[in-house]
């Protein structure tokens, strides 16, 4: 575990997909301390439980247990629903001081948002992680408010390194990080439903179709990590002219496959601006 996160007690309010996810990271760093790191929910007792068993470390449900918990805390990481957002920092607002680090996972919360409850003092980690945070292959962006030092941002970054890649980008990039990696395994999820579904119209039983589809998606993104070449030039290599692969890509043109795909990174950064803006107007009743 990294000389910023040691000894540091990381609270997560909110133990669903995305806790768990960035929990598995952290417990399988060398050296962790599952005692250090604690989640709690709004009433699902059963899931913590499991999280109990799963990574061996704490949990409560409800107010009493935030409350109780955050008194504790030096990294508090909110990870509820959209919905749940405005009731959640409205408990929170009386229990953070400044020596602690709020870290955002919620989509569209912005860090305005997050200083007009919790006020200006308190630094804050905006970030958009992914669910492969689960196998340490996640793909999160970071940004900071402008009173969260370099040894803050340090700890985010190293919390969110331990399960897979970060990049640091300004806030108003944040909404297009959701587009294209927070959204993202849920695209490539897709097509790989079509792949597998095509391979089986095809003739090819469910258990082949699958292991093809799986191999082929990791291999084709482990060769662009791995060569440093652009997909279009590995593209290309694939597509003999007038070939099988030349013929497929005609009609997924047809389909305007690769405008459907910016067109969905596109809605789904303007739906991150929307949820934010929800939120936003949800706190003004506070
Ligand atoms: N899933 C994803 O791929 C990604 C999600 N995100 C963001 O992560 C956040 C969480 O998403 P996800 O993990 O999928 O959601 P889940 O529905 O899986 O989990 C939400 C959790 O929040 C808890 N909760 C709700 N209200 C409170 C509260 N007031 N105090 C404490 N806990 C509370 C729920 O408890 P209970 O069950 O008891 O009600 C539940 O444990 C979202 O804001 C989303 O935008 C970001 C990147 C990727
Ligand atoms: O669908 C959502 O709103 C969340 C944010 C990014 C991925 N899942």
């Amino acid at each position: 575990m990294n000389q910023t996160l040691a000894g540091k007690t990381i609270l997560f309010i909110g133990a669903g997909a995305m806790a768990e996810a960035i929990i598995r990271g952290l417990v399988s760093l060398p050296g962790s301390n599952p005692e250090r790191i604690i989640a709690t929910n709004s009433s699902n007792r059963d899931r913590l439980t499991i999280l109990c068993q799963k990574y061996g470390i704490r949990t409560g449900s409800g107010p009493e247990a935030v409350r109780r918990y955050t008194a504790e805390a030096d990294i508090i990481v909110l990870a509820m629903k959209p919905k749940d957002a405005g009731a959640a920092l409205e408990d929170l607002a009386p229990l953070v001081h400044p020596g602690q680090l709020v870290i955002s996972v919620i989509a569209g919360l912005s860090i305005d948002t997050m200083e007009n409850r919790l006020g200006r003092l308190i630094p804050i980690a905006r970030c958009m992680p992914n669910t492969s945070c689960t196998i340490g292959m996640g793909a999160t962006g970071l940004c900071f408010s402008a009173n969260a030092s370099g040894v803050y941002q340090e700890m985010a970054i190293n919390l969110f390194s331990a399960t897979g890649e970060t990049i640091v980008v300004e806030e108003p990039l944040i909404d297009i990080v959701t587009g294209v990696s927070g959204s993202g395994p849920a695209y490539i999820y897709t097509f790989m439903e079509a792949l597998m579904e095509a391979g089986i119209q095809g003739g090819l039983n469910q258990e082949q179709a699958r292991k093809l589809t799986v191999q082929t998606v990791l291999g084709a993104a482990s060769m662009v990590k791995a060569t440093g070449e652009e997909p279009a030039s590995l593209r290309q290599k694939v597509t003999s002219p007038n070939g099988t692969t030349q013929a497929a890509l005609e009609v997924l043109d047809q389909y305007h496959f690769q405008e459907a795909i910016r067109s969905a990174v596109r809605r789904a950064s303007d739906r991150a601006g929307e949820i934010g803006r929800t939120i936003s107007e949800e706190m003004m009743k506070y």
